[in-house]
């Protein structure tokens, strides 16, 4: 059973289209992450998975429970941290969770909870004079509250230092082994691809694209390679390059040719060619497109004269190989 069925959801605002026949589904024990910029629908999505929001049209099921009539039932499986939910300012840490144990008739040690989250020292203070990383650090406790079998994390990285976003990992691994789904809504990438094992990016409502890195990776195929070469390279090589299939643009300078090209073969291709014209080959690089440059290209459209990406050093093909 899927953890998670979106089918066909739309959200209307009044004249704003927050989601738009929006359909995905989540396995159980998958790390989800759920990519978007702002404004693209993604704490709509949440709201109406927890129920807390009603479609204007399609279903969402979690666990197979309908979100509209049966919203208690998945709260009962899911931990939620939210974006912007409320801190009582007069109550402490500890009082804090274990208002969430309550919540969820569990029977977790509270001082354990808040010793996970890194902050035991402050389980007697009030929350009002909680930092906000204190403050994210305590909330992510009191989702983790009764081992759910569903995490919703919205922006959880929100405050935290560097060694919270490091221990936030942690936790979030060590859930999905004890078999929790986890449901990471962000739109800080790095984040979203350490730990991640399939990603969706949404945009204006629509998920735009799916799949592991490695699959979005793939999809998104045109690689710069750039060739150090010691001779400027001839017209004629650079139109036989531009005959390669899967070719899409070569320029080049004094000592670089450089080829944007959708597919390993065309790269290699290429190489081959700038090889064979006996211009110097000295070395090339690719640059193989990251999470980042994925999730560009996804919701703004592709880029032109991309250089900046993850580079591969490698040492020029053999004579001959292909
Ligand atoms: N209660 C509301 N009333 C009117 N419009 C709303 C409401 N909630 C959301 N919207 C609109 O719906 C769209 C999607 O908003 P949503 O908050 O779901 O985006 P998001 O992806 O979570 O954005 P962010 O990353 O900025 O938090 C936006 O255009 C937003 O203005």
């Amino acid at each position: 059973m899927s953890a998670i069925e979106i089918s066909n959801l739309t959200k209307r605002f009044g004249d704003v289209t927050a989601l738009d026949d929006l359909s995905f589904s989540v396995p159980e024990g998958e790390i989800f992450g759920f990519l978007g910029p702002n404004g693209a629908g993604k704490s709509t999505t949440i709201n109406i998975l927890l129920g807390f929001t009603q479609p204007s049209a399609g279903s969402t099921r979690v666990f197979g429970h309908d979100a509209r009539a049966e919203s208690k039932a998945i709260r009962q499986r899911t931990g939620a941290l939210l974006e912007g939910y409320g801190v009582y300012e007069r109550i402490t840490a500890r009082e804090h969770v274990e208002r969430a144990i309550r919540a969820k008739g569990a029977d977790d040690d509270p001082d354990a909870v808040l010793e996970r989250v890194g902050i035991p020292e402050a389980a007697d203070r009030k929350a009002g004079g909680f930092s906000k990383g204190m403050r994210q650090r305590m909330a992510i406790g009191m989702a983790l509250v009764g081992d759910p079998d569903l995490l919703v994390l919205d922006e959880p990285s929100t405050g935290l230092d560097p060694n919270g976003t490091r221990e936030l990992r942690d936790v979030i691994r060590e859930e999905n082994r004890r078999g929790a789904t986890v449901f990471f809504s962000s739109h800080l990438i790095d984040q979203v691809e350490a730990v991640c094992d399939r990603v969706g990016i949404l945009k204006d409502g629509k998920m735009v694209t799916e799949g592991s890195v490695a699959d979005l990776r793939a999809q998104l195929d045109a690689a710069t390679v750039t060739v150090t070469v010691e001779r400027a390279a001839p017209e004629s090589l650079l139109s036989e390059i531009r005959g390669i299939d899967g070719v899409e643009e070569v320029e080049a300078t004094d000592n670089q040719v450089l080829v944007s090209a959708r597919g390993g073969d065309a790269k290699l291709r290429a190489l081959n060619a700038v090889e064979r014209a006996g211009v110097g080959f000295a070395d090339f690089t690719t640059d193989d497109p990251s999470l980042e440059e994925i999730f560009e290209v996804a919701t703004l459209g592709p880029r032109e004269g991309r250089g900046d990406g993850n580079r591969d050093r490698a040492e020029a093909p053999a004579e001959g190989e292909a």
